[in-house]
């Protein structure tokens, strides 16, 4: 069996990388699934031979365009816009929008393959998407960005639809974006629908989406550690990144009695051995929310340490949320956070280690939540604010936030579920790609071959 699994995962690897040599990110998720699937699918041949694993990497659609737009000094700018709609087996496609100069279509389409999977482990009715430019909001005027964004939708509109597909948030993408963009998109359409998600309460928009990712994270973490008999209080907790999901994961943790140390951008990250408490949480969501300034100013005001060009992992903890972007933690960091002593890395953003740095966490069976399960919470209460427009009503912030929690207690008992090895130990990453995978699949099959 052991031979018979490697031989599959190597000849499908090999399949996908001829077809798209270039893409290295989505080779990277892929082979992950792939890795943890093998042994399922070779025991339940009828997703083999209905060709469910070819069909799932193969987009049902991908939408790339042209963003033309004017800059505050009348000059023309041109970026590229993407949407990857991947997989529509048990919902219409759902996914963020992500702005940042490293967007290409390997990365789309990487998230958009992880998208597939998280979203059908939230138990909602919500397929697979993922879109976004190569245009950098950083440094840019409000009147840029809306520009951008108004470009963006000129073209995306015709693709879209709260029946279709429905984009939201991601990296460089926040509620003053998906204002814009969900002003344009009224426009063009002459319609007032939720055919975005993360929207304003005053116009359509669910309570607690924008902490959704972060306390879901957060929650998940509860679930681990329960199994231990361990709570977050008084645990040590190394956070990188300081946008929305970093922000509100570090908040749940200071409200559960962890002590929250590190945050990050892509200049650098702060050590406060003393803690972030609240008020100097409030002082981050500021600076980033509202001055867009850089993670330095937070070292400058409390006279703590600052590293440039670093990640924080080298910093002692007990347990690691890795939420800024892909691949933040190699090897050698995960040998140094093991060898400090961390006991719980929950992926915050979507594929912050790599395949080596999961390797040493599997191998040291400590608790590691990989992003599709950990932090699906922020899709979920998008799931739920889909549900609050179709009704044309709004719940409370107790009933979205109870919901959540109820989601991501499910999403674990489901890695549990596919996940647990003889000795109790969860493989996370075999729980949340199978259990990702069954509900889609059986879609798949009771579909036919579309
Ligand atoms: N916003 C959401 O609801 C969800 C976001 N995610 C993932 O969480 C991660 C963070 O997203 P958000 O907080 O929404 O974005 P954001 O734009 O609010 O914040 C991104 C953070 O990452 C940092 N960053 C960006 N590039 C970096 C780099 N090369 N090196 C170090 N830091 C870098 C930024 O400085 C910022 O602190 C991403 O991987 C995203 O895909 C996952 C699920 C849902
Ligand atoms: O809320 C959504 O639809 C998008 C969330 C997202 O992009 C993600 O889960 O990575």
């Amino acid at each position: 069996m052991e031979n018979l699994v490697d031989r599959f995962s190597n000849d499908f690897m090999a399949f996908v990388k001829a077809r798209d040599p270039n893409q290295v990110e989505f080779h990277q998720a892929v082979q992950e699934v792939v890795e943890s699937l093998a042994p399922y699918l070779l025991d339940n041949p009828k997703y083999l031979r209905m060709k469910i694993l070819e069909r799932l990497v193969e987009a049902e659609r991908i939408i790339q365009f042209r963003v033309p737009w004017l800059d505050d000094q009348g000059n023309v700018q041109v970026n590229r816009g993407f949407r990857v709609e991947m997989n529509s087996a048990i919902g219409p496609y759902k996914g963020g929008l992500r702005f940042h100069p490293t967007v290409n279509l390997s990365i789309m389409k990487f998230l958009a393959f992880e998208q597939v999977f998280k979203n059908s482990l939230t138990s909602l009715p919500m397929g697979g998407g993922k879109g976004g430019s190569d245009f950098d909001p950083k440094d840019r005027s409000d009147q840029e960005v809306m520009r951008f964004c108004q470009s963006f939708m000129t073209e995306l509109y015709r693709h879209i639809g709260p029946n279709t597909d429905i984009p939201a948030g991601d990296i460089g993408v926040g509620g003053r974006e998906i204002g814009f963009l969900f002003g344009q998109y009224k426009r063009l359409r002459n319609e007032f629908t939720g055919v975005l998600t993360g929207k304003g309460i005053e116009w359509g928009g669910s309570l607690v989406r924008p902490e959704a990712t972060g306390y879901g994270l957060v929650y998940f973490v509860g679930e681990m550690m329960k199994a231990r008999q361990e709570t977050l209080s008084g645990k040590v907790v190394a956070i990188s990144g300081s946008g929305n999901v970093a922000q509100y994961a570090a908040q749940k943790v200071i409200d559960q009695g962890g002590k929250v140390v590190t945050l990050s951008d892509s200049a650098g990250f702060i050590h406060d051995p003393e803690g972030i408490d609240r008020d100097k949480l409030a002082f981050v969501f500021e600076l980033k929310n509202i001055q867009r300034g850089r993670i330095r100013e937070y070292a400058e005001k409390y006279g703590c340490y600052y590293q440039a060009g670093k990640r924080p992992w080298s910093v002692s903890c007990a347990v690691a949320l890795p939420c800024a972007t892909e691949n933040e933690i190699h090897r050698e960091d995960a040998r140094l956070l093991l060898a400090n002593g961390c006991q719980v890395v929950a992926e915050g953003a979507n594929m912050p280690c790599t395949p080596e740095a999961v390797h040493e966490f599997l191998r040291a069976k400590i608790l590691y939540a990989p992003g599709k399960a950990a932090n699906a919470g922020g899709v979920a209460v998008s799931g739920l604010e889909m549900a609050q427009n179709n009704m044309r009503l709004n719940w409370t912030r107790e009933e979205v936030d109870g919901r959540l929690q109820t989601i991501m207690k499910t999403i674990h008992e489901m890695c549990g579920k596919y996940g647990r090895q003889p000795d109790g130990w969860i493989n996370y990453v075999n729980g949340a790609n199978i259990g990702g995978f069954v509900k889609v699949a059986t879609a798949m099959l009771a579909q036919g071959v579309v």
